[in-house]
């Protein structure tokens, strides 16, 4: 039986820029992210999605300020962990931005998004995300950086 996790993950966006954080331990060490962990038994997924954004940003949203981009679901084939992420996306946003002993936030510019130091899959599910297009993608990794298969498509909800 694989090891399953269920994690959340949040894109703040401001005009043209996105907010993304340099992880500095454990899984995506030194790549440069989106905020979000794991979801905690019981909790409702957008609540997990605001307590780890501020956890690991500082910033604070309302659930009902989070939109739904997508979900992804990788499979670890080295080690049997499965992580199925739900994606979302915030422009409304408040407080004050902080580096945290896990996360080291920093603004983009939406043209100079730094694809070469982040997950492998980011490059092609961002393209979904900034057309609005809701996906589901699923991907096989073996360790965190060779992607061995994916799969993305437009589906109608997550
Ligand atoms: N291939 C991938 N592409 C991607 O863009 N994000 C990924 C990814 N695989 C995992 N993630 C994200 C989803 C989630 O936000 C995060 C994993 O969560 P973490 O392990 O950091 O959880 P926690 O913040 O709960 O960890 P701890 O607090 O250290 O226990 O990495």
């Amino acid at each position: 039986m694989n090891r399953y996790l269920c994690c959340t993950l949040v894109q703040i966006f401001d005009h043209k820029r996105i907010l993304l954080g340099l992880k500095k331990r454990g899984l995506g060490v030194g790549k440069w992210n989106g905020f979000g962990g794991k979801v905690k038994p019981g909790e409702e997924i957008k609540m997990a999605a605001v307590r780890e954004l501020k956890e690991e940003s500082g910033l604070d949203v309302e659930t009902s300020d989070l939109t739904n981009v997508g979900k992804l679901v990788f499979e670890f084939v080295n080690n049997g962990l499965v992580i199925e992420v739900y994606v979302f996306r915030a422009q409304n946003y408040h407080g004050e931005i902080v580096e945290t002993e896990e996360m080291k936030p920093q603004w983009f510019s939406i043209d100079e998004i730094p694809f070469n130091e982040m997950w492998v899959d980011d490059i092609d599910w961002y393209p979904f995300m900034f057309t609005q297009k809701l996906f589901f993608g699923f991907m096989k990794f073996n360790g965190e950086n060779e992607m061995l298969y994916k799969e993305l498509q437009v589906v109608e909800n997550v």
